[in-house]
């Protein structure tokens, strides 16, 4: 399998803004708005191979995020085959829904019956992904418990040059650390000597916009339904152990993901949650 194989499905908006999505994974592998340049991060050396996860784009972390529970990290979502319910054109947009059901092997490690729908729609210079769950038991089943991250990956021209603003005030728990700290200043200057590697979830951000800037580019990225979000960057000593990603690409890329996690989603049997990323070209 490959970014072009027809496990791939491209979106293509009547004004140009295009979006390409892969089947495994329930994986976004491109984002070009109209009038701009590739805005995620791919890394050349995924393996696009059943069970591994796609490394770049948006994985999808589900229903565990990271090491927070007893499976796989990361969850299953991200290495599982996802279905194609949808894919249409609009007046002004191109959308896609895809879904992924639980199965013998979800329910052989996740014993829950659950539908998982993502959405993602390209217009202009705006992407919105969006992904719901439902719980689908009956209704003496226990509720579902959750975390989860929209584990979106901006390519960048340089680190060095790249600030995300919008989160001061914030506690966050610093995975590199082990620690949790204040984020005072409302600027996150991310190639600095000292915060690399980057690995922070940040609490409570919810609504607030963030504004992802560089030389001439800017990014706003807003959630909803989410209640954190992660910034990761791996930094040179820990991308040169990654297989999947050339030594060099950590200045390439940052990690900017719409996450529940310090609140878990609890999901009654019958009930649904929706959380969403959606990200601007200024
Ligand atoms: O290598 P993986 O499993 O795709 O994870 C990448 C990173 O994902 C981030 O979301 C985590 O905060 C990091 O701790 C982790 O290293």
């Amino acid at each position: 399998m490959s970014a072009d194989s027809p496990e791939s499905i491209t979106l293509v908006a009547p004004d140009g803004a295009q979006a390409t999505l892969s089947l495994h994974g329930g994986h976004l592998l491109s984002w070009q708005p109209v009038g701009g340049v590739e805005q995620l991060y791919l890394s050349p050396r995924s393996e696009f191979a059943p069970g591994k996860a796609i490394r770049g784009g948006v994985p999808v972390c589900f229903p565990q995020f990271a090491e927070r529970g007893s499976l796989p990290r990361h969850g299953f979502a991200r290495t599982a085959l996802w279905e194609l319910v949808s894919q249409e054109q609009g007046q002004d947009d191109a959308l896609a829904v895809l879904r992924l059901r639980d199965s013998d092997a979800t329910r052989a490690i996740w014993p829950h019956a659950f539908e998982l729908e993502l959405s993602v729609r390209v217009s202009g210079r705006s992407l919105d992904i969006e992904l719901a769950c439902e719980h689908r038991g009956q209704p003496d089943d226990a509720p579902l418990q959750f975390t989860a991250a929209l584990h979106t990956y901006l390519r960048v021209g340089d680190l060095d040059a790249v600030s995300v603003e919008g989160l001061a005030g914030l506690r966050y728990f610093d995975a590199v650390k082990q620690a949790e700290a204040l984020q005072r200043m409302d600027l996150l200057l991310t190639g600095e000597k000292g915060v690399l590697d980057l690995d922070r979830i940040y609490f409570g951000v919810k609504e607030r916009p963030l504004l992802v800037s560089e030389e001439r580019r800017q990014l706003t990225l807003q959630q909803q339904g989410f209640d954190d979000t992660v910034v990761w960057n791996p930094g040179p000593d820990r991308c040169a152990k990654l297989a999947d990603m050339p030594p060099q690409d950590w200045s390439q890329m940052l990690c900017v993901e719409a996450a529940c996690i310090g609140r878990p989603i609890e999901l009654q049997p019958g009930e649904s949650w929706v959380g969403r990323q959606s990200l601007t070209l200024l």
